[in-house]
């Protein structure tokens, strides 16, 4: 079993965390909050985005980015608008790191600056600012698992019964 970590540095609204929750819960990625964070680990309104996944969810809080980095060794990956290098342009290892910044600010240059190699961003048009939070999240996730051939999780729903033809689209 590989393992996807998902590090949410300063993160400020409770929905955007509780979706990133929900997505690190179906998928069994570990989710790591990085403070000094914009709401209270008990926010109703971060429970309710989350719903009821957070017994599936492996989460570790942390106070600041200095506490983090001491106790994590990476590979770190840096999510953010301002890189050179498409996300999907990456192979991801074992044990990756994915790092997103808050909100408003994104993530500190300083932190960009020294990585420029680690930097990676979704393509969009370059007129768009950013693209929301947990959308990021969810994309770069998604990428990282279709790279590692989704282990441990069923793409199989309900519809056993059809049998795809060559035809169907
Ligand atoms: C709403 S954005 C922050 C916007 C901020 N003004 C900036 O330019 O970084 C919040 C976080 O989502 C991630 N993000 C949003 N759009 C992205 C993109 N196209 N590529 C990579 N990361 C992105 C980054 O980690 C960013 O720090």
């Amino acid at each position: 079993m590989r393992t996807l970590n998902i590090v949410l540095v300063e993160p400020q609204i409770p929905q955007n965390t509780g979706n990133v929750a929900r997505t690190c819960a179906a998928t069994g990625a570990r989710l790591h909050l990085v403070g000094p964070m914009g709401f209270a680990i008990d926010d109703k309104k971060l429970k309710r985005a989350g719903l009821d996944y957070w017994h599936l969810l492996d989460i570790t809080t942390y106070p600041d980015s200095r506490d983090f980095f001491a106790r994590n060794e990476g590979p770190f990956f840096y999510f953010t608008t301002k890189a050179q290098r498409a996300h999907s342009a990456v192979s991801y290892p074992d044990g990756a790191y994915l790092v997103f910044g808050r909100e408003d600010a994104g993530l500190p240059e300083a932190l960009l600056y020294a990585n420029p190699q680690s930097c990676v961003r979704i393509p969009m048009l370059a007129e768009a600012r950013s693209l929301n939070l947990s959308n990021t999240v969810a994309v770069a996730v998604f990428e990282t698992l279709r790279q590692w051939g989704y282990p441990g999780l069923s793409g199989e729903g309900r519809l056993r019964n059809y049998r795809w033809e060559d035809n169907d689209v």
